[in-house]
């Protein structure tokens, strides 16, 4: 793509804005980085607390040292800085930013004269921001600069989201008697029924597979009601953006495609990076952007594990375990006698403080001590490319279902909330290439899910993950759906100047 003479002709200037979590960082930084390839000049907008852990644990400023059209700016989330920002009180994320973030973003684009750095370069150009964060748009709307939302997740969970009023209306959301206790409320056998509302999905999902923000009993729930709105605002965005590819997910975005037109998908999005940065010489190398420190010791033990035989385990970035939990995922690892390298945030157990480890008994310490390895956070692309790895027991949060897939990886799905109850059941059932265990947190269905992915039907789910894998990098490749994308995003965005 393009070369611009910066000196003749300063290069659009996009501002990315993501909803400031790690998984939508990730993927808007990936997209930052293709853009700064193709010389645009590129300001990413984090909250403080989120450009703070990356500052402390990640390596951004190496990783775009090379990219001189690269900037960040910053504003606050709103929120303490003890707020846990994790588990399900994630959603007041977006709910603070409604409250606080509408002022903050019209200052920074006035005041900084659209963060045009004293003239060295144009006002922004364009915006592309994370689907759930509209207050933003009144103010691009008066400076008339043009907005594209970018939804960090798949295909198949934005879907059910946009149809949730079909949904309402065929009585299928709200669900009755979330107040239950969880487990009795998850073992309903409404959750069975199959949700015929949402068109191109009547065969595919149950109740229990809508995202999991619908899982409300009341129709008034603020964060349903954020994100219902949010969603059916897309519409109105020059453009839409999704981390995926047509090959993977083409049926929905067809579905989709009907309400918007200007769509591009073009993902995976971290593959797609490798593939431009190898095509121009560039290193690409492992730099990290991680809110955590990544743990390389977990390597050196996997050096040292024969091929295939380690299930990687990672809940990602939000999810937080009760204790009880904790121990049916430990005993169901340690019984299932295969070797596992286990994610466990310092964060994400609740009422167990870190390294407070004195309620193991003998028979987990002694199967975790030969054949498992516990880390708080992990380089996780270098994980998965590891020839140890078997298979990935994953919460299904999109991004590390497409890690998954474009490396050729079975899953084991448990999902936590959001989009990951959605996602697991693709992996499931409509590309087969894994298992989804989600609603239940018992040791003997978990040890028996594991030995199945990892042995019994290991073959037939990585026959079709490679199969996927392979169209994974054709989407990527010269000529492919999302290269070709990326190329029609990146000439619309050298149209906004
Ligand atoms: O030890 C680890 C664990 C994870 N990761 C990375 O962290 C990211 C995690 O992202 P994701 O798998 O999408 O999970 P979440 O962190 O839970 O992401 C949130 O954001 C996603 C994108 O919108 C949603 O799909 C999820 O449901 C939502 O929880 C991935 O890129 C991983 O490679 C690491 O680098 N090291
Ligand atoms: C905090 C949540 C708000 C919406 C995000 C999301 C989405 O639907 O785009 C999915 O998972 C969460 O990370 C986000």
């Amino acid at each position: 793509m393009s070369n611009h003479d910066a000196a003749a002709k300063p290069p659009p200037h996009v501002l990315i804005f993501p909803v400031p979590l790690q998984g939508h960082v990730n993927s808007m930084l990936n997209l930052a980085e293709l853009l700064c390839l193709s010389d645009l000049h590129v300001t990413m907008l984090l909250s403080d607390y989120t450009h703070g852990r990356l500052l402390r644990h990640a390596s951004l400023h190496s990783r775009f040292s090379r990219h001189p059209g690269f900037r960040v700016a910053t504003i606050s989330d709103g929120l303490p800085d003890d707020h846990p920002r994790v588990g399900e009180r994630i959603l007041d994320i977006v709910l603070s930013l409604k409250e606080v973030g509408g002022a903050q973003f019209r200052h920074l684009m006035e005041s900084t004269e659209g963060l045009s750095d004293g003239g060295a370069r144009r006002r922004v150009t364009c915006l592309i921001m994370d689907g759930v964060l509209s207050f933003a748009v009144p103010v691009v709307e008066e400076m008339g600069i043009p907005y594209i939302y970018f939804r960090t997740i798949s295909a198949c969970s934005f879907w059910p989201y946009f149809c949730i009023q079909e949904m309402i209306d065929a009585g299928e959301v709200p669900l009755k008697g979330k107040d239950e206790d969880k487990l009795a409320y998850w073992e309903k056998k409404e959750m069975d029924l199959i949700v015929t509302s949402v068109p191109g999905m009547e065969n595919i999902l149950r109740r229990r597979d809508i995202p999991g923000f619908c899982r409300v009993d009341d129709i008034d729930d603020p964060g349903f009601q954020a994100i219902k709105t949010e969603t059916k605002k897309t519409v109105k965005a020059t453009a839409f953006i999704l981390n995926t590819f047509e090959d993977l997910e083409g049926p929905v975005l067809d579905q989709i495609r009907k309400h918007m037109h200007n769509m591009y998908s073009i993902g995976p999005l971290h593959t797609h990076l490798k593939a431009r940065l190898e095509s121009k010489g560039m290193e690409t190398s492992h730099h990290s952007s991680s809110f955590w420190d990544e743990d390389r010791s977990c390597i050196a033990w996997l050096d040292s594990q024969p091929a295939n035989s380690v299930i990687y385990v990672s809940f990602g970035s939000i999810t937080i375990l009760t204790k009880d939990e904790l121990f049916e995922f430990w005993y169901g690892l340690v019984n299932s006698g295969q070797r596992f390298l286990w994610v466990v945030r310092p964060d994400s157990i609740i009422g167990f403080d870190s390294g407070n480890w004195n309620e193991t008994t003998k028979e987990l310490e002694e199967g975790t001590k030969s054949r498992g390895y516990m880390v708080g956070w992990v380089p996780q692309h270098e994980v998965l490319h590891h020839p140890a790895i078997g298979a990935f027991f994953t919460h299904s949060g999109w991004n590390s279902t497409l890690e998954s897939i474009a490396i050729g990886l079975p899953m084991l799905c448990w999902s936590y909330f959001a989009d990951q109850t959605t996602n697991s059941r693709y992996v499931s059932d409509v590309w087969k290439i894994g298992l989804d265990i989600k609603d239940t947190c018992d040791r003997i269905i978990i040890e028996k899910m594991i030995r199945d992915v990892m042995e019994v039907r290991r073959d037939e789910f990585l026959q079709r993950v490679r199969c996927l894998a392979e169209l994974a990098k054709k989407a990527i490749s010269e000529g492919g759906s999302s290269y070709s994308n990326l190329n029609r995003l990146i000439e619309f965005l050298e149209s906004t100047v």
